[in-house]
C-alpha cells in the first residue's frame, strides 16, 4: 500500500502536517527540524522505496516499529511512529540522519498526511455505519445520485462501484488506499461518494482526514466481538463516526427504532450535528408508515417530515425500506431536493447478494442469496422474507472461521426460530476446523437441522426440498465469489450454484 504512484512535486514532511522532533529521549536520533522531501507514503515496510515516509503503526499482531530497520535499508526519508515504535527501533535509528516523527497517535497523523498527499476528494462525501445495512445504504445512495445525473461511487465491501471502479481488500480501506481511491475517483469526474465505515475502520482511524457532509447509522447487534472487548466498545467505535470523523456542522441520519439508535442520536445532538431521524415510530422524520409485500418487491408508504408518499420498490425484505430511507437522508444532506429523490426512488435495484432472487424452479419456488453472516442479520433476513413467500422457507447456513466465535450458535438459533427447514454447511472455514464451526452452529440450530458439509451439495439439497410456494434463502456469502479454506480461495458463487442446482433438478442439464 503506497502513495508512490502519484507524482508530487517537492512535498516536504511539514507540508504533510508532520514535524520531525528531537527524540533522543525516545531512542531516536536528533532529527529536530528536519524537513525532507517525501516521495511516497507507505504503511508496509515491504513497499518502502527511497524517499518514502514509512508509518510504523502499532498493530494487533506486531508493532510496525519492528520493521523500521527494513524501511531504513530501503532509504526511507522519514519514519512516523509512536514512542513504543521508536523505542523498539532505537538501535536502527541511532545515528540515522532522516526525520523521525513520534506521534501520540500515528494512525491519526498518517490519515492526515494521506489526505494532504492525495489532496482531491469528491465534493460530496457521506459515510454509513451500523452492524447491518452499510453496503445496501451506500449502494442505494449511489444509485439515487446516479439517477439524478451526478457522477457517484459507493465504496466498501463490494469494492468501489459506480462511476469509478476499484477492488478493495477491506470494507473501509487503510487511509493510503482510501485517499488514493478518492483522488482517482475525482480524476474520473466523480463528485459524490458514499463510504462504508466499519467499526475496525473507525477504531483504526482509517477514515480520518476525509471531509464528510453526512453520516448514517442503521442498527446495532452482535458482531466482531473477537476484535472489540464488548458490546459497549463495539458501539463506541461506531459512535466515532458522529463524535469525531464527521465535519462540524455535518448531518447525522440515524435510525432510532432501537435504544442504541436513540443513544447514537443523542451523541450526534451533543456534537451539534444536524439530525434527521429514520424509523417506524411517530417521532421519525423519515418514517415508514406501512409496507405491502409480494413476490417481486414491496409497496412502501412513508413520510418525509409528516408528508406521506407511496413508492414501489423492487426490493425483497422489510428492512430494505429502512436502508432506502437512510440513503434518502444522506442524499438530502448532500444537497438534493426531496422531490427529485422521490422521482428516482422507484429505480433503485437490488444490491448484489442482498436478498437477491437468483433462481426459480419450474414449480415456481424461488431461491435467494443473502449476506447475513451475523445473528441479527439472519433473523432480519428470514423474518423479512416470510411475507413475500406463500409456502415454507428453507435455509442453508454456516459461519465463517477466524471470526467472532460467540455468534455461531446464535446464528444457528436464528435459523431454527425463523426457517422451516435448516441445512448447516460450511461458509469460509479459513484456518479453523470446519467440523467444529458447524458443530457450534448446530448447537443453536438444534437436532432437526441437517448437516451437509459441502456447500454445493447443501445448496442442491436445499433446492431439492423446494415445493411450490416455497423459498430457499442461502445465507452468509452474498456477493462473494470464493470460498476460503485454509489460506486458499476456491471459486464459489452461491447464486451460480443455485442456478446449476435448479437446472440439474429440473432436467435442463
Ligand atoms: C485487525 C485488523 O483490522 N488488522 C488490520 C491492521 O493490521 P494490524 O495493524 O493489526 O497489522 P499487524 O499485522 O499487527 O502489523 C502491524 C504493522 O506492521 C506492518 N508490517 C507488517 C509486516 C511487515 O513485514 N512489514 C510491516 O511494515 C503492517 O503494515 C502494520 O502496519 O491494519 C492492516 C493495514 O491496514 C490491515 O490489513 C489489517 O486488517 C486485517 C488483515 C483484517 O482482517 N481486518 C479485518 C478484520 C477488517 O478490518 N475488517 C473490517 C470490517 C469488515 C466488516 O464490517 O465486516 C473492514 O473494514 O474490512
Ligand atoms: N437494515 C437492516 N436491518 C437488518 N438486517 C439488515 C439490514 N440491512 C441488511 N441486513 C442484513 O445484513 C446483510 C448484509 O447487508 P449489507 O451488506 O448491506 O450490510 P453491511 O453492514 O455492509 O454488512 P457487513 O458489515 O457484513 O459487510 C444483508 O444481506 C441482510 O441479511
Ligand atoms: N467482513 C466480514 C465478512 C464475513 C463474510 C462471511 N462469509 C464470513 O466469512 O464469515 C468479515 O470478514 O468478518
Amino acid at each position: 500500500m503506497t502513495g508512490d504512484d502519484v507524482t508530487r512535486d517537492e512535498v516536504t514532511l511539514t507540508q504533510l502536517g508532520l514535524r520531525a522532533r528531537d527524540v533522543k529521549d525516545a531512542g531516536g536520533s536528533d532529527g529536530g527540524g528536519r524537513d525532507p522531501v517525501i516521495t511516497g507514503l507507505s504503511i508496509d515496510s515491504r513497499t518502502v522505496r527511497p524517499g518514502h515516509l514509512f508509518a510504523a503503526l502499532p498493530g494487533s499482531a506486531v508493532h510496525g516499529g519492528e520493521f523500521i530497520q527494513y524501511a531504513l535499508r530501503m532509504q526511507a526519508a522519514a519514519i512516523l511512529t509512536d514512542r513504543k515504535g521508536a523505542a523498539i527501533a532505537a538501535d536502527a535509528l541511532a545515528g540515522w540522519d532522516g526525520a523521525l516523527v513520534v506521534a501520540e497517535d500515528p494512525r491519526a497523523a498518517l490519515a492526515g498526511a494521506a489526505s494532504l498527499w492525495f489532496r482531491d476528494q469528491p465534493d460530496h462525501v457521506v459515510a454509513v455505519t451500523g452492524t447491518s445495512g452499510k453496503t445496501s445504504v451506500a449502494s442505494f445512495a449511489r444509485q439515487i445520485w446516479q439517477a439524478l445525473g451526478h457522477k457517484a461511487i459507493s465504496l466498501g465491501t463490494m469494492g468501489v462501484e459506480g462511476d469509478h471502479h476499484a477492488k478493495l481488500a477491506h470494507t473501509t480501506p487503510d487511509p493510503l488506499t482510501l485517499h488514493r481511491v478518492l483522488a482517482e475517483a475525482v480524476a474520473a469526474g466523480v463528485t459524490h461518494a458514499a463510504l462504508e465505515a466499519s467499526s475496525h475502520g473507525l477504531d483504526q482511524r482509517r477514515l480520518d482526514g476525509v471531509r464528510m457532509q453526512a453520516g448514517a447509522f442503521t442498527n446495532f447487534s452482535q458482531d466482531h466481538l473477537d476484535y472489540h472487548a464488548g458490546f459497549d466498545e463495539y458501539f463506541a467505535a461506531k459512535a466515532l463516526l458522529f463524535n469525531r470523523v464527521l465535519d462540524d456542522g455535518a448531518s447525522a441520519i440515524i435510525n432510532i427504532d432501537s435504544a442504541r439508535g436513540r443513544q447514537m442520536a443523542d451523541i450526534a445532538k451533543d456534537r451539534g450535528l444536524a439530525l434527521t431521524t429514520v424509523g417506524r415510530g411517530e417521532d421519525a422524520m423519515l418514517r415508514i408508515l406501512g409496507q405491502r409485500y409480494d413476490a417481486t418487491g414491496q409497496d412502501l408508504r412513508f413520510s418525509i417530515m409528516g408528508q406521506a408518499h407511496l413508492v414501489r420498490l423492487p426490493l425483497i425484505g422489510g428492512f430494505q425500506a429502512e436502508n432506502v430511507l437512510a440513503a434518502m437522508g444522506l442524499c438530502l444532506a448532500s444537497g438534493d431536493a426531496a422531490g427529485d429523490i422521490l422521482r428516482v426512488l422507484p429505480h433503485v435495484t437490488t444490491v448484489r447478494g442482498r436478498m437477491q432472487l437468483t433462481a426459480q424452479r419450474e414449480n415456481g419456488a424461488t431461491v435467494f442469496v443473502d449476506y447475513a453472516h451475523k445473528p441479527g442479520a439472519v433473523t432480519a433476513a428470514l423474518q423479512s422474507l416470510r411475507p413475500h413467500v406463500m409456502g415454507r422457507i428453507v435455509c442453508v447456513i454456516g459461519a465463517g472461521g477466524d471470526r467472532d466465535r460467540g455468534k455461531r450458535p446464535l446464528m444457528g438459533q436464528a435459523a431454527r426460530e425463523n426457517a422451516d427447514v435448516v441445512i448447516i454447511t460450511d461458509d469460509n472455514p479459513r484456518t479453523e476446523d470446519p467440523a467444529l464451526i458447524r458443530a457450534a452452529v448446530i448447537e443453536g440450530a438444534g437436532p432437526e437441522a441437517s448437516e451437509v458439509p459441502d456447500r454445493a451439495e447443501a445448496i442442491l439439497r436445499g433446492v431439492d426440498a423446494l415445493q411450490p410456494g416455497d423459498a430457499l434463502l442461502i445465507c452468509g456469502k452474498g456477493h462473494e465469489t470464493g470460498q476460503i479454506v485454509g489460506q486458499d480461495v476456491y471459486p464459489f458463487d452461491d447464486g451460480e450454484q443455485a442456478s446449476v442446482a435448479v437446472a440439474a433438478l429440473d432436467g435442463r442439464i
